[in-house]
């Protein structure tokens, strides 16, 4: 055990790591009922110095002018704010946007701006003069990240006259007129639905994304699906495959999923985003991880901040004893029906309800900037009877917070030695020093923590705007 503690344990007084910039406050009042909410976070480190710091992954050289993309869509991304590319986009869509069209696999840290190097490539591609003509279909595993893409597309597509884009979710597509846009984002057991009952003419698909892709082509989960679907649409169609993480098992298939593509791979070590400080407290037993969860909730409250649990039960039963001590909290699992979820996660974006507890049907994809701090309440495991430590989950989860330059802080709660060993497997999975919190001395805990999210309230230079989900 020691031996793996090396890896977690850091001395009560280590200082917050420097952290290269910042977010938090998040305007409440009067915040846009929409998915697209405007942010005026302040942040101490300019956008501009990062994307100019050839080591962040929001690293370019170029513009997006330089790229090539249509007037309409270059407008887009004006109205969104965007002035720079970062490494992804930069790299990655001249090698989307080339003809004839290739495959690609890409992978790219949380928050760094895949959506929209996705996005650009799929509205390069569509004819505008074939509205209701399905050409390209996006492929998310909830229904939170599918309706988060449509409104990226539709977004950046805002000047594409005549675009219509539609989300292929439970519930979203009328059995009478079935699907009748450009743009399909949907989750794959409904596409299947629609397909089958031939609601869905994918003859004339052109681009096939499937976002988080690690986890979509899994084959223990919605692999199966993925590949049903791409059985059906035309053979010569392009593939883009995206995430952040590509374990090696799955990276396999997915060079096979998408024959010949070209690769943006990252190192093992690259993976974890530098204005994370990743943290976590060494609870006495497990009934106490409640009591500290509660000693955090003011802290909590600065930003947004996210709760991962294992189960729909726990987040449940979480939500009922935090509301029984006076707290307000929103939970959000896969036991709530569909519209139901979109009322929630709506309330959560615009910053009406600050902590939201979760399972991993969240973990993926979710783009809210004024997420501050992210609880793993319980360290994600995978596997039978639960006993690896799901090191891919981690770092999905933790990206909640951090996004495009922000900083934040992620707390993983550990009570047992099943839980330490996990959690300092993971720690030793990506290299990263995780800095002990003590629950025995609040005011240097609480310390910490603010350290980082209060270090974001200096200068007001950059208001990223868009996309907070
Ligand atoms: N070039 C850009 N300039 C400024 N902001 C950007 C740019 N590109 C993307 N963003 C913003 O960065 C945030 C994160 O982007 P996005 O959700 O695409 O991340 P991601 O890489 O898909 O992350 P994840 O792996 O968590 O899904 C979004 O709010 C988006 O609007």
């Amino acid at each position: 055990m020691a031996d793996l503690a090396s890896r977690i344990t850091a001395p009560a007084d280590t200082p917050a790591p420097e952290v290269p910039s910042a977010a938090v406050e998040a305007p409440v009042d009067g915040a846009e009922e929409t998915n697209l909410v405007d942010n005026t976070y302040e942040v101490e480190v300019k956008l501009s110095d990062l994307q100019n710091d050839q080591e962040s992954p929001l690293y370019s050289v170029s513009s997006f002018d330089e790229l090539g993309l249509p007037k309409a869509i270059n407008d887009g991304l004006l109205a969104m704010n965007f002035k720079k590319p970062s490494k992804i986009q930069e790299k990655a869509l001249p090698l989307m946007l080339s003809d004839p069209p290739h495959n690609m696999i890409a992978q790219s840290q949380s928050g760094t701006g895949k959506t929209a190097a996705f996005v650009l490539t799929v509205l390069s591609r569509v004819d505008l003069s074939k509205p209701t003509q399905p050409q390209a279909l996006l492929l998310a595993p909830s229904r939170e990240l599918a309706r988060q893409i449509q409104m990226v597309v539709q977004t950046i597509g805002q000047f594409c006259e005549g675009l219509i884009v539609e989300a292929a979710i439970p519930g979203a597509i009328a059995r009478e007129t079935g699907v009748k846009s450009s743009v399909v984002v949907g989750t794959p057991g409904t596409v299947i639905d629609l397909i089958k009952r031939r609601q869905f003419d994918v003859s004339q698909l052109k681009v096939l994304v499937i976002d988080e892709a690690d986890n979509m082509l899994d084959m223990q989960g919605l692999g199966e699906q993925c590949s049903r679907v791409k059985s059906i649409l035309p053979k010569t169609i392009q593939i883009l495959l995206f995430s952040a993480t590509f374990p090696a098992n799955v990276m396999a298939f997915a060079e096979k999923f998408a024959p010949n593509a070209n690769q943006m791979k990252l190192k093992q070590q690259e993976l974890t985003v530098k204005g994370i400080s990743q943290m976590y407290m060494d609870c006495p037993d497990e009934k106490q991880k409640y009591e500290i969860l509660c000693k955090l909730y003011g802290l909590m409250t600065i930003g947004s901040s996210v709760i991962f649990v294992r189960t729909r039960d726990s987040a449940a039963e979480i939500q009922r004893r935090m509301e029984a001590d006076g707290h307000k909290v929103t939970a959000l699992h896969g036991a709530y029906e569909g519209a139901n979820r979109d009322a929630l996660l709506d309330d959560f974006r615009s910053g009406r309800s600050k902590v939201l507890i979760t399972t991993n049907v969240l973990a993926r994809g979710i783009d809210v900037s004024s997420v501050a701090i992210v609880i793993n309440y319980d360290i994600p495991m995978k596997g039978p009877g639960d006993r690896e430590p799901d090191a891919e989950t981690y770092l999905h989860r933790i990206g909640r917070t951090g996004r495009f330059g922000r900083v934040g802080v992620s707390i993983s709660f550990v009570y047992d030695r099943k839980s330490f060993n996990a959690l300092a497997e993971i720690a030793r999975f990506y290299n990263i020093d995780l800095i002990q919190l003590d629950p025995n001395d609040w005011d240097v805990t609480e310390k910490k923590v603010q350290d980082v999210i209060k270090s974001s309230r200096a200068k007001a230079d950059y208001a990223p705007n868009a996309t907070s989900g």
